[in-house]
């Protein structure tokens, strides 16, 4: 039986939870459902149709189009190999269950990869999130996409906002910074991607900032499902993002600078009116000239803290040229041939686009349409500023904007989007440094003021203030002499090349619950920077306290950080189970009632008879046809007395069934189905997520439950 989430009448609907959530938001204002908001906006029509966003025989199918709900799209992450046979399940289980599905009620929908995604791991469907949720027929569609997502296998991201990551242009080794990164799509496929080699260690990471705290939870939610020592979760403003130092082998001090940025801004938000039609009844012209400030401001401490040679992507989900052309204009007018745009226009085959505006007018709020800023009346002379301006048409070629892409609705049914990459191709002077990093301009940025207002502040002032907000769990990395790694160092056999420095607790005192593993270059971030930056989060679980009496070591493995540490772990405990003995092993959900060891293959048998009890990993390796690189699998196990059985949470373990070819359909609830048979009409959720493992020792530090609250209420957001 799944948990009954807060708020959720006894006798309501489906239909009718839906309603209930969007009447009433975050905030506990009442919101109208989404079904009776009018997409209209005259405004809105006339701004776009006077800018020239699109051909003037187009504009109607991109109003048209606008207007229509967006269809759902997925993406398939994980290391290679999972990724492809991920990719089978999609083609040979996933369109045809569903397409028969819908062949007995008619209408079958279509479902393809995205043309300009690689090897075919973005899909769309003609289906939109809502018809997926509420009809029955795709009951067993949408099991998959909670479960898959849940685990970490398929990321439910937008089609457009996959693209910035794309042209990024990532390797192992780079050092990258996500700047506003919540709730953190974009960051999981950086990361993926930092990952792309399956080097269970890669040398470079992932630094994902964002300025709203609880926000940052959802970022450590995404992180831990893709089981990253690379990643780091902080919180300042980026506008003013401290600098960074890594400390060197002298024991000196330098700045880090990275290689790719990702400058992902806050905006309006009018290319995602598909997904969220609330914007029709608020969008104004001077949505985006509130925004103009601090997307420039963001966009420039990009720069600053980009090394020489590296590329930033600044992208919006805004068709405003005033928060796209206009802010990639005025930085690079004031880097002065610092920064260039790259012409990335051949990159994504099949993609459909249109080239950057290159000249553009600026409206006041009430629709007047200024040229140059010398004919802005006065009064709007406050929220109007020269920059915002196009380049004078002698200058146009200098800056190459029609090299930006902007992605309208009606080109591939998709969300709006803008997108624009920078290089750096000289460094810039510590002058401009301090003039962004201080300067404050007009525009809707509460934060950058309340953040500088506090900078001002006397320094006592300013550090109880910090901690007022401020209230994270240390991050306390192992000494060399670290009191229980040598208990574990031995029980696992872990190499002399593992360097336990890069473990670390969440507490200074008392028992070590969970213990994380960053890469080196993380460790030597959070240390060196552990006094100036806010980091929330970084690390992932490589060893739970179990405290079992039978077992020599007080920590057993954790799944999330087994294949980081695996490459370490001595073989002793290591045990390779077949196909059938791991699908026994995975259907069983009663830890209480393990399978006996005398009931699996002589092949496990043999191995575990002298291992001694406690935690140890299971291995499964696919027999590999044709030079294919095959499957493997580590899971966290633990042998009983008399029984073997695996760590799993229901995700998790839906998933390795299904990639095994195993029996899901105990887990494959129909919601549908089983709310009429519930004698009162009570439905309870038959997709709960929380991440309970089965045998109950799972222990949960202070941050745990904080991404997990924040957690729930984004999914209540997204269901
Ligand atoms: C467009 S969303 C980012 C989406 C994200 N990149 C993704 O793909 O999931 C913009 C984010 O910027 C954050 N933000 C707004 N102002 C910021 C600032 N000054 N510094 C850092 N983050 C900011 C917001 O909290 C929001 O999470």
């Amino acid at each position: 039986m799944g948990r009954r989430k807060p708020g959720f009448r006894k006798n309501a609907t489906f239909h009718g939870k839906a309603n209930q959530n969007q009447q009433n938001g975050q905030d506990g204002k009442e919101r109208k459902p989404y079904n009776d908001i009018i997409r209209e906006n005259e405004k809105f029509v006339s701004y776009y149709n006077k800018q020239g966003v699109c051909k003037s025989e187009e504009f109607d199918s991109f109003i048209a189009t606008h207007k229509t709900d967006l269809p759902a799209t997925f993406r398939i992450t994980g290391s290679k190999t999972v990724a492809k046979k991920m990719l089978e399940i999609v083609q040979d289980q996933l369109i045809t269950s569903c397409v028969k599905q819908m062949d007995e009620s008619g209408n079958p929908p279509n479902i393809f990869p995205l043309p300009w995604y690689p090897n075919k791991l973005a899909w769309q469907m003609e289906l939109t999130r809502k018809d997926i949720r509420r009809n029955e027929a795709y009951y067993k569609l949408h099991n998959f996409l909670i479960s898959e997502t849940e685990n970490g296998t398929i990321s439910r991201q937008e089609a457009v906002s996959m693209i910035p990551p794309l042209l990024l242009d990532v390797q192992p080794h780079h050092k990258i910074l996500d700047m506003c990164a919540a709730p953190g799509s974009k960051t999981a496929q950086l990361l993926e991607m930092l990952h792309a080699n399956d080097d269970p260690i890669p040398s470079g990471f992932v630094i994902a900032n964002d300025v709203d705290n609880k926000r940052c939870y959802m970022l450590v939610h995404q992180a831990k499902r893709l089981n990253s020592p690379c990643i780091v979760i902080i919180n300042h403003d980026s506008a003013v993002l401290p600098n960074l130092y890594s400390t060197l082998a002298d024991g000196s001090t330098e700045q880090v600078k990275f290689d790719r940025v990702l400058c992902d801004v806050p905006c309006a938000g009018d290319g995602t009116m598909r997904k969220n039609p609330d914007i029709w009844m608020k969008w104004t012209p001077a949505n985006g000239l509130n925004q103009h400030g601090i997307q420039t401001r963001i966009l420039r401490r990009g720069i600053e803290l980009l090394e020489v040679g590296g590329k930033i992507v600044y992208s919006t989900c805004s068709i405003n040229p005033i928060e796209n052309e206009a802010v990639i204009h005025r930085v690079l007018a004031e880097f002065d041939g610092a920064v260039e745009l790259v012409d990335v226009t051949h990159s994504l085959p099949g993609l459909k686009f249109s080239p950057g505006m290159e000249t553009w007018l600026v409206a006041s709020r009430n629709l007047e349409f200024y040229s140059t800023f010398e004919e802005v009346d006065e009064k709007w002379k406050t929220t109007i500023r020269p920059q915002m301006f196009p380049p004078k048409a002698e200058d146009r070629e200098k800056y190459h904007l029609n090299r930006c892409i902007r992605i309208l609705p009606h080109q591939q049914n998709s969300g709006a989007f803008f997108v624009a990459v920078l290089k750096k191709v000289k460094a810039v002077n510590a002058k401009e440094d301090s003039k962004s990093a201080t300067n404050m301009e007009c525009g809707d940025d509460t934060q950058s003021k309340k953040r500088e207002n506090e900078d001002n502040l006397p320094y006592n002032q300013r550090k109880k203030r910090r901690k007022e907000i401020y209230r994270e769990d240390p991050f306390v990395f192992f000494n060399e002499d670290e009191d229980v790694w040598n208990d574990i160092k031995s029980f696992y056999k872990v190499s002399d090349s593992f360097d336990s420095k890069c473990l670390l607790t969440r507490c200074h005192v008392g028992k070590k619950k969970n213990i994380y593993l960053t890469s080196e270059a993380v460790r030597n971030l959070v240390v060196t920077n552990q006094p100036n930056i806010k980091f929330i989060n970084t690390g992932v679980k490589a060893f739970v306290r179990c405290d079992n009496k039978h077992m020599k070591c007080a920590f057993r493995i954790a799944n999330d950080g087994l294949d980081s540490i695996f490459p370490f772990i001595g073989d002793d405990r290591k045990v390779y189970i077949p196909k059938d003995d791991l699908i026994t092993l995975l259907l069983n959900d009663n830890p209480q009632k393990s399978p006996p060891i005398v009931t699996l293959s002589e092949m496990v048998q043999k191995q575990v008879k002298d291992l001694s009890l406690g935690s140890c990993v299971l291995i499964y390796k696919e027999e590999s046809e044709n030079d294919k690189t095959p499957l493997v699998i580590h899971i966290s196990g633990w042998r009983g007395a008399t029984s073997l059985r695996c760590y799993m949470d229901k995700h998790s373990t839906v998933h390795l069934l299904r990639l095994l070819g195993g029996d899901i359909s105990k887990y494959d609830v129909n919601k549908f189905q089983k709310a009429r048979e519930d004698e009162d009409g009570q439905c309870e959720e038959a997709d709960g997520t929380e991440e309970t493992e089965r045998d109950g020792t799972e222990t949960e530090d202070v941050s745990e439950k904080k991404e997990k609250s924040c957690n729930e209420k984004l999914q209540q957001q997204s269901s």
